[in-house]
């Protein structure tokens, strides 16, 4: 999809494309129409990328909280939306033994407990073994790191879904 078709989606059709790129929010998108027209594909990113830096200490931490757990009820009963359970089914997620599974669930409880939002890690530049060691690592941050790290994770699965999109065919709305 070339910029011209970007720059000529409606409102309505812009949310329905873009909408997913950051996870259940669709506001990420809707906070960049208003600088359309487009020079390239990559401002459609960085205007999402300046909308998520300019969010409060409490609305990144939101951003976050907008993430489905990896390997969480939600993958286990297909509830995820498409992209996520795509990403988590491509680190192998949906594929645990029961001991790496209760593993993974332990450590997002403890994550969740000690920092109040969930793990959040790009699983399309990761594999299980990765978040096992990353979920582990992290746990030992401050709360202030691991919320930049999260949104700088956030920002990677936005790239890759960007980019799975405008590298498709233009949309049939
Ligand atoms: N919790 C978490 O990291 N979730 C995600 N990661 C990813 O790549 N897709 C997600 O939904």
């Amino acid at each position: 999809m070339d910029i011209e078709t970007v720059n000529s989606l409606s409102y309505e059709e812009f949310i329905e494309l873009f909408g997913g790129v950051v996870e259940r929010c669709p506001l990420a998108a809707a906070a960049v129409w208003s600088r359309r027209p487009f020079g390239c594909v990559s401002d459609v990113e960085a205007g999402i990328g300046e909308f998520i830096d300019s969010l409060s200490e409490s609305g990144k931490e939101g951003l976050v909280r907008c993430h489905p757990d990896l390997a969480g009820r939600e993958l286990a009963s297909g509830t995820l939306t498409a992209e996520s359970q795509r990403e988590q089914e491509g680190a192998g997620l949906a594929s645990l033994q029961a001991e790496e599974a209760a593993q993974i669930a332990g450590l997002n409880r403890e994550y969740k407990q000690r920092f109040g939002f969930p793990f959040v890690i790009c699983a399309r530049t990761s594999d299980k073994a990765a978040i096992l060691q990353q979920l582990q690592q992290r746990l030992r941050n401050l709360r202030s790191q691991e919320l930049l790290h999260a949104v700088q994770e956030i920002k990677k699965i936005c790239h890759l879904r960007l980019q799975d999109l405008l590298h498709r065919a233009p949309p049939k709305l």
